[in-house]
This record gives structure tokens, sequence and C-alpha cells, in this order.
């Protein structure tokens, strides 16, 4: 297993990577907020820089308890007052509310407006008309959007929870969920424990023999955040991860996977679905919330705010504050198969990484797998150079499409009996995707997902961005050379085969041609907050 490696260094000089734009700009979704629901756990506290806090967010906070997981010193938790207390609290868009009416002109003197009502009949009309377009166009976008949330939430709730025994056994993709999990289970090993931790045990291995167990408990465990958790299938892994983890907050919007996610937290923790294996290592403290994390500030999550959430962080923030002492107290920030579904506009993949910059601490890792876009691009590109020769080679005809109109063969699809991706609209001839956000595809993958619409990453565009919020990409590689890397690495290799990945006699992958090109289309990623 490789070291995280060396932390990168902070930046002063941040560039702008010119993202604004979008060939579907959007609104705020509408989404309502999803208090998120208490717990017994759900402590309130000063927190230990409430006044640099006060002073920084400018926002009135009442008396508090100490959280069991807002760190000293470090985390510039804002406060564990509910979220309900003070309304100025409550989910904080990014998206400043675009005027829905074009400016009115400044009244110089008093009665001026009246007597311009007067001069100018045709000219209020005008305005008014503009006025009335500007609020229709919005409430169009704004359902198109929610409807689009919605689809995706409806989606993940319906998805059938069948367990552990039908997706090892039964299920058609097995290979595939096998390697999928393989590939989470490798991200977490090798990127979420600490430098300190990287450095006094990956040399080592310590930790990993079996003869040894886990690392000595006083060491210094994690506090993991996983936007998108869906119905808990990681908790597992992070059960195993090298370093103890003390808390994990998992979120996601579909409030179904959320209830199952609690549920099979609770199976864990009462020790159900051991099956006479070795015991398992203690398990860690877990809280579950409804929350879309790419539409809403995450600052209103009782426990989030516990911990740790920076307001500043981003583009704006204050360098001063993020070179000493800014930042959030997670350890980790996770996301799975989720990060694309922000990327419908500019303002939730800004929300997205406001709410990953925030709640990271300096030195944090955000870590996620996702569609990789140089996958896609390759697919776009091909299927317009072929579709060009096609038209060269056929005979002309007199009908032009119209306006806007995109022809039957000018959409890109591909895909197999497990999956499917399809452009409903134009898709770029040479396969770059600008401006970067908006482009809308319906993906179908057998026994998972029933063509929901996402959206694509473009990488480029998605990494000069992160940069705005002090992120450092420190690793990226596609799903099948994250396999050539480390399948023979001492813990991986094992644990491929323990999760069935690989053929104990072949080496071989244990995945169809299908499968493999299935799973091609996903890469893993790793920052550091620096
Ligand atoms: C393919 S599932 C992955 C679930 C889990 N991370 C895993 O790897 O098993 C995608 C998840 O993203 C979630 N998601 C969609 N939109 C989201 C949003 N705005 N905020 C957070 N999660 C979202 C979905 O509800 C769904 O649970």
């Amino acid at each position: 297993m490789t070291s995280p490696g060396p932390r990168p260094s902070s930046r002063d000089e941040r560039g702008d990577p010119g993202l604004s734009g979008s060939p579907n700009q959007t609104k705020p979704n509408g989404m309502a907020d999803e208090a998120p629901r208490p717990t017994e756990d759900d402590q309130s506290g000063p927190g230990p820089k409430r006044k640099r806090v006060q002073e920084r967010h400018q926002r009135k906070r009442g008396p508090t308890q100490p959280s069991m997981f807002s760190r000293r010193g470090r985390s510039r938790s804002p406060t564990n007052a509910s979220p309900n207390d003070d309304p100025s609290r409550r989910s904080r868009s990014p998206l400043r509310p675009r005027s829905p009416t074009p400016e009115a002109p400044k009244r110089k003197r008093p009665g001026g407006g009246s007597r311009m009502g007067i001069v100018n009949p045709e000219e209020m009309r005008r305005r008014q008309e503009q006025r009335e377009r500007a609020l229709e166009e919005d409430a169009v976008r704004m359902s198109r959007d929610r409807g689009v949330s919605d689809v995706v939430r409806q989606h993940y709730n319906a998805v059938p929870e069948r367990g552990r025994e039908w997706r090892k056994t039964e299920s058609k993709i097995k290979g595939l969920r096998s390697f999928n999990n393989w590939v989470k289970s490798t991200l977490i090993q090798k990127f979420s424990p600490d430098e300190e931790f990287a450095t006094r045990f990956n040399d080592t291995k310590e930790w990993a023999d079996d003869s040894q167990g886990p690392p000595p408990v006083d060491d210094k465990r994690l506090l993991v955040l996983d936007l998108g958790c869906g119905k808990g299938g990681d908790l597992g892994k992070w059960q195993l991860a090298p370093q103890r983890v003390d808390l994990y907050v998992g979120l996601d919007p579909a409030n179904i996977s959320i209830e199952q996610a609690r549920d099979r937290y609770m199976q864990m923790r009462n020790g159900r679905g051991q099956r006479g294996r070795r015991p398992p290592p203690p398990l860690f403290h877990a809280e579950f919330y409804p929350k879309d994390c790419f539409g809403e500030w995450l600052g209103d999550v009782g426990i989030v705010q516990q911990v740790g959430i920076d307001a500043n962080a981003g583009p704006g923030g204050s360098v001063m504050a993020a070179r000493w002492g800014g930042g959030g107290g997670f350890d980790v920030v996770t996301s799975m198969f989720a990060i694309h579904y922000a990327f419908e506009s500019e303002e939730k993949t800004r929300q997205m990484l406001s709410n990953v910059a925030g709640a990271l601490k300096k030195g944090g890792r955000f870590i996620g797998v996702c569609p990789n876009s140089d996958a896609i691009s390759g697919r776009v590109s091909t299927f317009h150079k072929n579709r060009k020769k096609n038209e060269s080679a056929k005979p002309p005809t007199n009908e032009a499409p119209e306006d806007g109109e995109v022809q039957e063969d000018e959409r890109c699809e591909w895909g197999n009996d497990i999956y499917r991706v399809r452009f409903p609209g134009a898709t770029p001839e040479d396969g770059v995707f600008r401006p970067p956000f908006g482009w809308r595809y319906t993906y179908f993958m057998r026994e998972a997902v029933e063509e929901v619409p996402e959206y694509v990453v473009p990488w480029e565009a998605f990494r000069a961005l992160t940069e705005d919020y002090n992120l450092e990409l420190q690793y990226r590689k596609p799903f099948l050379d994250i396999w050539e890397d480390e399948k023979n690495d001492r813990e991986l290799g094992p644990l491929s085969e323990r999760m069935g990945v690989r053929n104990r006699n072949t080496g071989d992958l244990n995945m169809t041609d299908e499968e493999k090109d299935a799973v091609s289309f996903y890469h893993a990623f790793c920052f550091y907050k620096v």
C-alpha cells in the first residue's frame, strides 16, 4: 500500500478557472429543508472558539453544552443550537436569489416615479412584460430542477434492499458489485488514515497483521462525513479502516435509504450478520440524516455543526483564516458514486465543494468515486466520428432539421446488456464538455439504476474549481488501473480474494467482459485540504 504522501503546501494565489455558464443554467432546486432528526447524541456546546466564530459569522448563538465530537482548539464549529432556534442558520444556499425582475431605475426625486409613468407608458409596459417573462422562466427552471432531484431521490428510495446473501449469490452483476466494493475499500485503506498514522504504520503494516490486531486504542480516531451514503453499504468498510473511526455521519436526500442505513448500522451494533466470522473491530458511533448535500449548506445539520464546519471555505473566504486555523473538524469527507448529481449546475457544484471544504480540517481528505469524463469524452467523440462517416456515405436529403432539434442519429448512447448511457440532447463533437455544467444523460444499470438522470463531471474543469476551495488533487485513477496497481498489494490482494473479486485459482478478475466494460466508466479520486 502506498502512503498518501507528503501534505501539499498551502496556496495563496489561486487561478480563476473561468467556469461560469452552463448549457442548462439553473436556479436553486427549491427542495424543502429536511431538519435533521435530533438524537440522544445531539448535545449542545459552546465550541472552543466561539468568540472567534461569532466574529467571523456575525451570528448570535445561545448557551450550549460541549459536544463529545467537537474538537477543542481545532474545530471552528459554530454552535450546537438547533437549526430551528435561529432562522438565519437554516440551509444556506450558495445561490444568491436572482432578482426575477430587471432592476428598477433609481428615483432621483420624490415623485419622479409617477412622472416617469406618465412620460413613458410604452417603456413601463415593456418592463412589465420583461418581469413577467423572467418570472415564468424562473418557474419553469425551478420545476425542472426540482423534478430532477425528485426523480433521483424517488429512484434511490425505491431500490429494494435485497440483502447481502442475494447480492453475493443471485445478482447478475455480482462480479461488478464485488469489484466496486473492493475499489471503495482500497480508497478507504489508502487514503483515510491521517499523515501521522500513515507515517507510523504504513511501512510496517503492523496494524494489518492478524496476530497484532488493530492499532492501539489510544490512537487518534477519525471523524468521517459521507455525502450520499445511500443505504449504508460502506459502513463495514469503514469499520475495517486502518485508522479507527470514532464518528461516521451519513447524509443522503433519499429518506428511505437513510432509514435503511440506520437499520443496517443498528444490526451491526447488535452483532447480527457476522455468521461465525472473526469478530470485527469495535463499531464507531454513527448518525444518519436525510439531506441534499449539493443543493444545501450542511451547517444546519446538528452533528456537522458540532464537529465543525467553516462557512468561509472557498472563494471569498479569508486567506488568513484559511492559512491559520480555518477549516472544519472532519478528517475525511467521502462521496461514493454521487458527486455527478452536483454537476447539474455551477451553483450546485460550488455548494458541494463548500460543504466538502468547509467540513474538512486542514490535511483532511476528500475521497470518492464517480463517472470518468475521459471515458465519456472518448465515447462521444468516437460516436460523432462514426456518425459523420456514415452521413457522408448516405445520399443527401432536402429535409433540414428544425431549429434546436436533435435528430435521432445525433443522440449519443452506448452500453451493453448490463449498463447503458444515453444523452437525450446534443453532445460536443470533440467530446469536450464546455461549459462544464448541466450535461445531462440517463444511466441504466441492471438491478441497480433505472434510467436516472446524471451529469457529466468534466474532470479538468472540476479539478480547477477545487483549487478555489483549497483542495489539492492527490490521486486520480480509472477503476481498472487501480486493479492493476493494487491487485498484488499485501493487504488489498488477499482482500480481493475474500471479497470474491479475484478467482483464487486463476488469479483472474471474477467479472464478465460486460461487467469490465461497465466498471471502466468510473474513476476514483483523493484530494487533500491544504
Ligand atoms: C449510486 S448511489 C451510491 C450510494 C453509496 N454512496 C454507495 O456507494 O453505495 C448514489 C447516491 O447519491 C445520492 N444522491 C443523489 N443526489 C444527492 C444529493 N444532492 N446529495 C447527496 N446525495 C445525493 C442518492 O440518493 C444515492 O443514494
